[in-house]
């Protein structure tokens, strides 16, 4: 079993904390899916004010701070350094964004901050794309954690390149794989689990959920089903039909 870090979680659910409609509606959406990571903004909780951040500390989860809106290498990893100092944690999940409209990941600030980040002590989670090159830069830099894309952040349209992130989970059998960012179904993030990715990271989908708390626990029911799947050895596909009822037997019936 592949761990973070050292850290192994009950349940492979990684919540981000932004676009609920109300702090007590994210809280309950933690509590109802018992998502056992957070993901913070350190731009975030600097306007959000004490009464929040005692919020989220008092879920007793493991928080997993980010550089979201950075677009340099230099920001991300300034972002990251306060991010250490106010969180009190060396995980960091990097993200260096290269198109602003796209939020397509850097590839080139993302190796440089990772480089930087894993020197100075830091556990970094990249958010990055199923590309195996970059991937193996990110290992090359230290990095043990994968964050591959589902899709665009706050799309929800799921796998978009199960080719790619197939090949990805296949080609790096001992570096954690997280899903990080446009899963929109809990469908999608047992289809991730499935595939033998170790946990996945979503925001949105729960945020804008009618009803956050009962989709955070949807999706949690979802991961659930995924890694139990996966663990038990899924059937291969074929191309050809093959008779599920034994024919031995059915001359004397
Ligand atoms: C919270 C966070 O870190 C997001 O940037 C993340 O990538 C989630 O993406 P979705 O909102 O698409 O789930």
């Amino acid at each position: 079993m592949r761990d973070f870090y050292g850290t192994t979680l009950p349940l492979p659910l990684m919540l981000g904390t932004a676009r609920y409609p109300s702090p007590a509606v994210m809280e309950a959406a933690f509590r109802q899916s018992a998502a056992p990571v957070a993901t913070v903004s350190l731009r975030r909780e600097q306007g959000a004010g004490q009464a929040f951040w005692d919020m989220v500390r008092g879920l007793g989860v493991h928080l997993l701070p980010n550089t979201a809106g950075c677009h340099s290498a230099r920001e991300a990893i300034t972002t990251a350094q306060m991010a250490r100092e106010y969180f009190g944690t060396n995980w960091i999940k990097l993200e260096v964004i290269g198109h602003a409209d796209t939020l397509q990941p850097d590839p080139f600030g993302l190796v440089e901050a990772a480089e930087a980040l894993c020197a100075d002590g830091f556990e970094v989670f990249p958010y990055t794309t199923e590309d195996q090159v970059l991937a193996a830069r990110l290992v090359d830099a230290g990095c043990r954690v994968l964050m591959p894309w589902g899709a665009p952040i706050g799309s929800g349209l799921g796998l978009n390149n199960l080719h790619g992130l197939r090949s990805l989970r296949a080609a790096f059998p001992d570096v954690a794989m997280v899903i990080d960012a446009g899963l929109g179904l809990p469908s999608h993030a047992a289809q991730a689990l499935e595939l033998g990715f170790d946990a996945v990271l979503l925001n949105t989908a729960v945020a804008e959920a009618r009803d956050p708390a009962a989709m955070a626990e949807a999706f949690a029911l979802a991961c659930r089903a995924g890694a139990l799947a996966a663990a038990s050895g899924p059937m291969g596909q074929r191309d050809m039909a093959v008779p599920s009822t034994p024919v031995i037997g059915k001359a004397w019936l």
